[in-house]
């Protein structure tokens, strides 16, 4: 009897801010952060090493504040303390679920989290633990997408896997084009070239120039993540 073995040892995962919303209109929702964990920890059981760059967009969005005539840095910080506050709940549950995590942020908020230190965040992963990367990149004008694909690059993750709401990369946006259709693969010039809405050019590009493929695949459905780790078919894998 042959056992399946993951087909990565370390991935980095990226949990937008909306996918912890569930049905609620804002906020975290406690049965859906749960779920997400639990398929996390069966990941992490399995020996492959995961870091998180979690999303803020449920609570604050910079470009929504900048856009009603606040500034755009000041509201992009708000942004990146949103996804410490999400980051500290998704650590939260990790830790009720028996999972070891660690917050990282990248911003100084000591008395909060602990800083991002590159060594640490490795050395953390080696011994088993989630590492949660906050506050994104610490600079404003970035998004968490960017945030991914930049700690993605520096730990040396095999796969960044972008947890969204829809099933991979399409055609056009489905949520106003329901004629479009799925890809099963893509390359970077392709995703870039064609503004595909589903992650911002900056992330892509760092993706892309450091051979670092993403695969985005649907946080709605069970299972979907485990499958991705498997190297099964699911969802859209974007690389060089
Ligand atoms: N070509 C495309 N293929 C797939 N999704 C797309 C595309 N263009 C835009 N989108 C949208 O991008 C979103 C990406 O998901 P997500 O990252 O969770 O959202 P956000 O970053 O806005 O929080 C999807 O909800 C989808 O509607
Ligand atoms: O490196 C970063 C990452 C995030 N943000 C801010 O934090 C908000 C929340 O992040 P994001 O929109 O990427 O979250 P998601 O869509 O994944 O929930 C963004 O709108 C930005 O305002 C930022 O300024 N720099």
């Amino acid at each position: 009897m042959s056992y399946a073995r993951p087909a990565h040892k370390r991935i980095l995962l990226k949990l937008s801010g909306e996918a912890l919303m569930g049905d609620d209109a804002f906020g975290i929702n406690r049965a859906t952060i749960v779920r997400m964990v639990q398929e996390v920890a069966e990941v992490v059981n399995m020996g492959v090493q995961v870091a998180v760059v979690i999303g803020g967009g449920n609570i604050f969005r910079g470009v929504a504040g900048g856009s009603v005539g606040m500034d755009r840095a000041t509201a992009d910080y708000m942004g990146m303390l949103a996804t410490v506050m999400n980051s500290l709940a998704l650590a939260d549950a990790m830790d009720k679920q028996g999972l070891v995590a660690r917050v990282m942020s990248a911003i100084a908020i000591e008395q909060v989290v602990e800083p991002y230190v590159r060594p640490k965040a490795l050395q953390y992963l080696e011994e088993g633990k989630v590492v949660v990367f906050a506050a994104g990149t610490g600079n404003p004008f970035f998004t968490t997408d960017t945030a991914a694909a930049l700690r993605g690059a520096e730990i040396g993750a095999e796969l960044v896997l972008k947890a969204t709401k829809v099933d991979g990369v399409y055609t056009a946006d489905p949520k106003t084009n329901p004629d479009a259709t799925r890809y099963v693969s893509l390359s970077f010039d392709e995703a870039i070239a064609k503004n595909l809405g589903i992650m911002d050019a900056t992330a892509f590009a760092l993706c892309r120039d450091q051979k670092l493929p993403i695969k985005v695949f649907s946080i709605l459905k069970n299972g979907a993540f485990k499958r991705v780790v498997m190297g099964e078919d699911e969802g859209t894998l974007v690389h060089a």
